[in-house]
This record gives C-alpha cells, sequence and structure tokens, in this order.
C-alpha cells in the first residue's frame, strides 16, 4: 500500500546539508501495523511527514496505491501529540470537524460522530469541551475524529507521548482493537521499545546521523498481546539486543 523508495531528505542550515534521511526504502502492506522506532532525532517524524504529504523528499520517491505522495489526502490522516482539537467547540463538534468538507446533512455528522466517540468510549462526553477532558480522553477525541472521515492509513506521531503510563496501555489496547475492527493501516512513531512491540506486526528500527532503516523485525505474536509473557519478552530482548542495549554479564536476584 506504500512503497518508500531511497528516500533521501536533506536540509540547508547555514551553507551546510544536513543529512536527515539517508536512502530509506520501506514498503508497507495494507492493513499492516508498523512502527517507526528509534532515538530522538533519527528522523521518525521526518519519514511519517513525508509518507503523510507533508514534507517532499530530496530525492527517491513515495507512493501510496501507486500514486506518487505530493500532498496530504482525506485518505489518510495524521494524529499528533497534542490533540489539535478546537478548544471552544464541543467534544462531538471536533469530531465532526473533518467531516465539514463533504456535504453531509447536520443529522448525517451527527451520526457518524456518535458512531466514532462510541467506538471510543467517549459518548458520555458528546456535550464536553476538550479543557474539561483529561489528556487521555482529549487523545480518544482525536483518534474518533481523525477515524470520522474514515481514512484508509492513520500516520500517528507519538500519539500517546503525553500520557501517563496506565492511560497509555488503556490507550494502546484500544488503537490496536480498532485497527484490527476497521481494517486500517497504521504507521506509527515511537520511541517507546514495549510499546512497539505491543502494537507492531512490524517494527521498523532506525539509527540516527543519518536516519537509517537498522532492521525491520516482524513481531509474531497472538493478536491479543500479554506484555508478561515469554514470547513478548523475548521480542523486547530482540529490539534491545539490536540497539546493542543487552547487557552481556550474567545476574542473580535473590527474593
Ligand atoms: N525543517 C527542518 N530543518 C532542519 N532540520 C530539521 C527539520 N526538521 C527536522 N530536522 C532535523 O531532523 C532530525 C530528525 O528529526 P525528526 O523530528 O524526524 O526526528 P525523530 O526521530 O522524530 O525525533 P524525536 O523522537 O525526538 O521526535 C533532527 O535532527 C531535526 O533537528
Amino acid at each position: 500500500m506504500i512503497d518508500v523508495s531511497n528516500v533521501t531528505i536533506s536540509f540547508e542550515e547555514e551553507n551546510q546539508t544536513h543529512v536527515i534521511l539517508d536512502d530509506v526504502s520501506l514498503n508497507i502492506e495494507k492493513g499492516e501495523f508498523i512502527c517507526l522506532l528509534g532515538p530522538s532525532g533519527c528522523g521518525k517524524s521526518t519519514l511519517l511527514n513525508a509518507m503523510a504529504g507533508f514534507l517532499k523528499p530530496t530525492s527517491g520517491e513515495i507512493k501510496i496505491e501507486n500514486q506518487i505522495v505530493q500532498k496530504p489526502s482525506m485518505k489518510y490522516v495524521t494524529i499528533f501529540q497534542n490533540y489539535g482539537l478546537l478548544p471552544w467547540r464541543t467534544v462531538q463538534k471536533n469530531v465532526e470537524l473533518g467531516l465539514e468538507t463533504q456535504k453531509y446533512s447536520k443529522e448525517k455528522k451527527a451520526k457518524i460522530a456518535s458512531h466514532y466517540l462510541k467506538m471510543v468510549g467517549l459518548e458520555h462526553a458528546a456535550k464536553k469541551r476538550p479543557a474539561q477532558l483529561s489528556g487521555g480522553m482529549q487523545q480518544r477525541v482525536a483518534i474518533a475524529r481523525a477515524l470520522a472521515v474514515e481514512p484508509d492509513i492513520l500516520f500517528m506521531d507519538e500519539p500517546f507521548g503525553a500520557l501517563d503510563a496506565i492511560t497509555r496501555m488503556k490507550l494502546q489496547t484500544d488503537i490496536l482493537e480498532i485497527a484490527q475492527d476497521t481494517k486500517k493501516t497504521v504507521v506509527f512513531v515511537t520511541h517507546d521499545i514495549e510499546e512497539a512491540v505491543f502494537l507492531a506486526d512490524r517494527i521498523v528500527i532506525m539509527s540516527a546521523n543519518p536516519g537509517r532503516i537498522k532492521a525491520l523485525l516482524t513481531v509474531q505474536l497472538p493478536k491479543h498481546r500479554d506484555r508478561t509473557s515469554n514470547d513478548f519478552l523475548m521480542i523486547r530482548d530482540k529490539v534491545y539486543e539490536i540497539f546493542n542495549m543487552k547487557s552481556h554479564e550474567t545476574i542473580e536476584y535473590y527474593i
């Protein structure tokens, strides 16, 4: 569904060229949940923004369903860490935002918004304003708003980065279920190894200076993942190994 071919992205600054992404190639299948994982500054957001049409590659090309990506499209939607809700609108009206460019009746817009608010467990909050909601709830509204335009692809840039650990785990479970139920293709940026192992069908492991793909890891875990299972921990360890973060000393524990 998404073909990234030999993409290099560089920026000019004070007469110097900074190569942010260097010859990155990647194919993403329809319905896959892909996590872009890597240290700060390795170009995860830059790659996501290029796929989403916010940024043009310096060389190489990106195609979505065989069309070169030139600009953002309604067929794919980006969700950012800072929810981007309009504070003066109710939750319901925020979810309806993306529908306003389409010629739907008032009733149809309200029906679609209610459907997706229900999907994220917020039907009871429809009349509230964003400031009356917790961070986790605001991000749920942003997810409902993105889903309401029924995109084929969701691009998510560290969407849970600002949330506390427990809320984050709840939202991870929910987005995984929603992505599976609605058969979305998801490209999700994170620097959290556990989050990537919990969510991804495949993890794209990136290295920095310049940003490159260091490894592609297929996560062969069941649909419903258990963060404490041996298989989960083995895959997490494998990622640590790829980042050279695993200690090779044997430690004995006495409890
Ligand atoms: N418009 C720009 N002009 C110059 N440099 C840029 C621009 N956008 C990004 N960069 C640089 O590109 C590099 C990669 O940035 P990017 O935000 O893609 O990294 P990231 O892996 O998503 O990092 P983080 O996890 O910290 O968000 C950084 O060094 C950043 O300073």
